[in-house]
């Protein structure tokens, strides 16, 4: 029966009963989403609601305007989105929605008497809208991921610089990538639908000739394919670049051929850049002169061609005098700058034809062909020498340098490219000994001097460790008393199977080798500093040490370090140190030879000049010096009574000393009568046989010290 009472009041609300309802809907939604729906297992409780409560609650707002039964639609938005992120099926999620429907109207059955007039049209309304707008989006979202992915792959295709073209089974084009657009000039529009032959157009290089499309290839045998070398792609245009190709078949799952994936790359680049390699293989990359490598070639070339015409080959190796210096001074980047400057000066000293190469390090090669005689050759060696010694700007400093060249000749020095470079080599190092910036000529006995240099060389290696060198000392004598002042430390060495080799022989293979001669050299230091520190502590009166410097020791940057840390270590009086260098180190103008003497000067050691009168003679250099003392060269001394020659330069440089506030001390004095005359002349000091030999460092305290006390 129908009541207006009844009519009039209806008594459920459809809004309040979701409300009120709300939580023990979802409960039963939880419990049943679990149960029907897999993907719902492992989820947690607030991720398998998700947006649920919210839909719910948008529901119920909606019915409660009762404007519209339309479902504010993030809600099932978000929902779909998650799901199809965790992996739920379309089925899966609209299985949920109609999960949703049939608890809530579970749960409203029992009411349905109680319910307004309309309002279950409108829940049905609200739930459609909801499941429409969720699964609408959950499959957008699972069609945008699709197409994600193709455009992925676009992209990852669009972006590599290989070209990438497909067919179908018929070898009809379906697919080109951007590059390959770009590399063969046909865009995909045009291509597709054509045989790939007539867009992939392969021709063999070396014959011109087409080959047979890789497509084909493919289709035919079912097996990826490829060209064994570069072949030539020709573009649409008609031009062509060098390619290399590989094709492959494209199968479904079940194994049917489906077409050719094909991929192409343009080679051009590559073969530029082999062809760079090739060049950086053959050259310096520093100066862009030809290597090692390409100079053998080029002499081994040469040398074929002098043997069948009977001509001549030359072979220059240079060396640049103290280059270390530089380096070791300036800083590498102007050690390099310098290098680059040498090569470009030592072309300029030579014929298009003749071949400069550097070997590395400051050593160049030049390899002479067709020259006129051994004195044009001779004419060579002096104008590089003389060209490369003058001046260079590097940066804000300029840098002096000389070279030393060594030059061997096919076929009187040899007759294979290794011979010829090793006898040049051989011959530059004698020029070396010679003074420096100087070219020599290969001679044979040069060979024999160098075997035994490389000899003593190993040998002298091995010398230090093995407790075969020593320091001798040698008096020096005040003329005016007659007491001994100084002591002079000479090495020496006892060779195990030579004996006694002189330093004469030994020092100069030391020098030419920098880690040698340091090593030794800093040895000598510390013992002469040792034993100046044991006859003080037995208490002897102080007596200057002389020690001799190689100019090899003064480039040493740790110099000043070391002398230092060997004062300080034997306290030692920095004036009971002297060092002799020879007039040719301190003229040789070396870069910061000349500070470091004054660094030294500065600190309070002695400076001598040794084997005075020897070198340059110019005695206008010495007032710029910071030197101490003269040591007038025993070549002056021996004979003096009776030469009257020697006599005026020995009062000479007496005088000028003198005049210059030096000390001036006599060397190699033998004879009674060089004493007399250096005494009456006003020389200071004298050394030599006459007073006695260098001894060693016990004999030199019984014989000198303890008479001296
Ligand atoms: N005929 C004659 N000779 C005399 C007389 N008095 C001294 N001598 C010799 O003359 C040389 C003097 O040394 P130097 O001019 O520095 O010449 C030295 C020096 O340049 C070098 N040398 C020796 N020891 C060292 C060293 O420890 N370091 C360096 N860098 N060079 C050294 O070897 C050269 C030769 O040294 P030594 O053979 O020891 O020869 C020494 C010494 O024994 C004399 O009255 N008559």
């Amino acid at each position: 029966m129908y009541r207006d009472s009844d009519k009039e009041q209806p008594s459920l609300r459809l809004h309040e009963f979701l409300r009120d309802e709300s939580e023990n809907i979802l409960e039963e939604w939880n419990r049943l989403d679990r149960l029907k729906i897999e993907s719902a297992r492992n989820l947690s409780r607030e991720d398998q609601r998700n947006n649920i409560p919210r839909i719910l609650e948008d529901i119920a707002r909606s019915t409660e305007m009762r404007s519209q039964a339309d479902v504010p639609e993030e809600g099932p938005k978000h929902h779909a989105e998650q799901r199809w992120q965790l992996g739920y099926s379309l089925e899966e999620v609209t299985c949920e929605y109609a999960l949703l429907r049939s608890v809530i109207l579970h749960k409203l059955v029992p009411r349905v008497g109680e319910l307004a007039h309309g309002e279950l049209l409108f829940l049905n309304q609200a739930l459609d809208q909801a499941i429409v707008e969720g699964v609408a989006t959950y499959v957008t979202s699972a069609n945008q991921s699709l197409a994600d992915e193709r455009e992925r792959l676009e992209v990852t295709l669009g972006s590599i610089g290989d070209g990438v073209a497909s067919t179908d089974r018929d070898g009809r084009i379906v697919y080109l990538n951007r590059a390959a657009e770009e590399m063969i000039g046909w865009n995909l529009a045009d291509a597709k639908g054509r045989p790939a032959s007539e867009v992939l157009v392969t021709v063999d290089e070396a014959r011109q000739q087409p080959l047979e499309s890789l497509i084909r290839t493919v289709t035919r045998t079912g097996k990826q394919a490829h060209y064994p070398g570069e072949v030539l792609l020709t573009r649409r245009d008609g031009s062509q670049f060098p390619a290399d190709e590989v094709a492959a078949p494209l199968n479904n799952t079940a194994g049917e051929f489906l077409g050719v994936v094909t991929t192409f790359r343009d080679v051009s680049r590559v073969r530029a850049l082999t062809a760079q390699l090739g060049h950086l293989a053959a050259h310096d990359p520093l100066t862009g002169l030809p290597n090692r490598t390409l100079l053998t070639d080029r002499l081994n070339y040469e040398l074929t061609h002098a043997r069948r015409d009977g001509t001549s080959v030359a072979v220059l190796y240079l060396d640049l005098d103290l280059f270390k210096d530089v380096n070791d001074m300036l800083g590498h980047s102007a050690g390099d700058e310098l290098l680059k400057l040498v090569a470009h000066r030592l072309q300029s000293c030579v014929r298009e034809t003749d071949t400069v190469s550097r070997l590395g390090g400051d050593e160049f090669v030049i390899l002479v062909s067709g020259f006129e005689s051994l004195e044009a050759l001779s004419e060579l060696g002096a104008t590089i020498t003389r060209s490369l010694s003058a001046p260079y700007d590097i940066r804000s400093d300029t840098v002096d340098i000389s070279t030393s060249v060594g030059v061997s000749v096919f076929p009187e020095d040899g007759d294979d490219a290794e011979t010829l470079i090793k006898h040049a080599d051989t011959a530059m190092y004698q020029a070396k000994t010679l003074g420096r910036n100087n070219a020599q000529f290969f001679a044979p006995e040069m060979n024999k001097r160098a075997a035994e240099r490389r000899a003593l060389q190993g040998d002298l290696r091995r010398a230090l460790s093995a407790d075969q060198l020593e320091l001798h000392y040698q008096p020096q004598i005040a003329l005016d008393t007659g007491l001994v002042t100084g002591a002079e430390a000479l090495l020496r060495w006892h060779h195990p199977e030579l004996g006694f080799v002189p330093p004469a022989r030994f020092i100069p293979v030391a020098e030419s080798s920098r880690e040698i001669m340091i090593t030794i050299g800093n040895w000598i230091l510390e013992e002469a500093c040792r034993q100046a520190r044991t006859w003080l502590n037995e208490g002897h009166a102080p007596i200057r040490i002389s020690v001799n410097v190689s100019i090899v020791q003064l480039q040493y940057e740790n110099l000043l370090d070391h002398i230092d840390e060997l004062l300080a270590r034997f306290d030692l009086q920095a004036d009971q140190l002297q060092l002799e260098l020879t007039e040719s180190i301190l003229m040789s103008d070396v870069v910061g030879a000349t500070d470091r003497v004054r660094a030294l000067e500065a600190r309070g050691i002695r400076i001598a000049v040794d084997d005075f009168g020897t070198g340059y003679s110019s005695l206008s250099y010495l007032k710029d010096l910071p030197v101490d003392e003269l040591k007038i060269d025993q070549s002056f001394i021996r004979g003096l009574g009776a030469n009257t020659d020697k006599a005026a330069i020995v009062q000479a440089v007496i005088r000028m000393a003198q005049s210059l506030n030096l000390r001036v001390i006599a060397e190699g004095v033998e004879e009674a009568d060089e004493v007399a005359f250096l005494s009456l002349n006003g020389c200071e000091g004298a050394q030599g046989f006459y007073y006695g030999r260098a001894v060693n460092a016990w004999e030199f305290e019984q014989f000198y010290l303890n008479h001296h006390h």
